[in-house]
């Protein structure tokens, strides 16, 4: 389980959050929501121990699988070596990464579909193929509990489709803590049981997806009118997509 309870976090006389409560049991999902610059990046940091608490309490196993927003890197290691980096806290303090830890590597790599990256060297990837080696490396780690800041946010709409696949994949394997921020609420729809939004007046509200993405909570968030469209599925199936009043072209009389 990942959680915060009655946590703030506040830099100078700025209060990011104050007495936020929420958990992600193993199993569940659960997507961030809220605007530019509200605290969600904050909000994982303090999660995963990487920023104090002003008051408050985190839970969150030992060792959680982390994918940060950037991935920049100087470090000239191929894209497995990175990988690798995610069982560190099996090889100990000065353990040299054996067999079975290549192995995981390029598994975890396999697994969503990067076994090309294995050997590229990782400060010549490109955003989204680095976010890929970041995603292995997180699932390298072996945790229960995964985190992901904007898993999405470099990737191409192909890449961005295969990652919310994986997403909802791992969702529906129920036996990892997933914690994901997003800035799309279809990205909620498509993979996160929960959902919790950091709403611009400083409140935080959160529960399932269904009762939180809708219109007129999403306009409240994003200071725009939303609404649903339906959506052809290549199965032929109908679906619902949540989109901003702005999106799409007056049609041709
Ligand atoms: N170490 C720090 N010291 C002071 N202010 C900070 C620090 N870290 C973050 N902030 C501020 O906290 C606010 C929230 O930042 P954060 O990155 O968590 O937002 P976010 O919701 O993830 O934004 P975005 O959607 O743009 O990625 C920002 O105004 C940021 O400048």
């Amino acid at each position: 389980m990942i959680g915060l309870q009655n946590a703030t976090v506040s830099f100078g006389d700025r209060a990011l959050f104050t007495h936020i409560s929420f958990e992600v049991p193993v199993g569940r999902s659960m997507a961030v929501l809220g605007p530019n610059g509200r605290g969600k990046t904050t909000l994982l940091r303090a999660l995963l121990g990487f920023q104090p608490l002003s008051g408050g309490t985190r839970k969150a196993p030992r060792v959680t699988g982390y994918v940060p927003q950037h991935g920049a890197s100087q470090a000239r290691m191929t894209g497995a070596e990175v990988v690798i980096m995610g069982r560190a806290d099996r090889l100990g303090l000065f353990g040299q990464p054996q067999a079975q830890d290549r192995a995981a590597a390029l598994e975890a790599l396999s697994e969503i579909g990067a076994n090309h990256l294995a050997d590229l060297r990782y400060d010549r990837m490109s955003g989204g193929q680095r976010q890929m080696v970041l995603i292995a490396r997180a699932l390298a780690t072996g945790s229960p509990a995964l985190v992901f800041d904007e898993p999405t946010s470099a990737l191409d709409l192909g890449n961005q489709a295969r990652t919310l696949e994986l997403l909802d994949g791992l969702r529906e394997r129920r036996d990892r803590a997933i914690l994901f921020t997003t800035h799309d609420p279809n990205h909620a729809l498509a993979a996160a049981d929960d959902v919790l939004m950091m709403m611009p007046g400083g409140q935080e509200v959160h529960g399932p997806v269904r009762e939180m993405i809708e219109p007129a909570r999403l306009s409240e968030l994003y200071g725009v009118p939303m609404c649903w469209v339906d959506v052809d599925a290549p199965s032929g199936a109908q679906r619902q997509a949540i989109v901003p009043t702005f999106a799409g072209i007056e049609a041709a009389a």
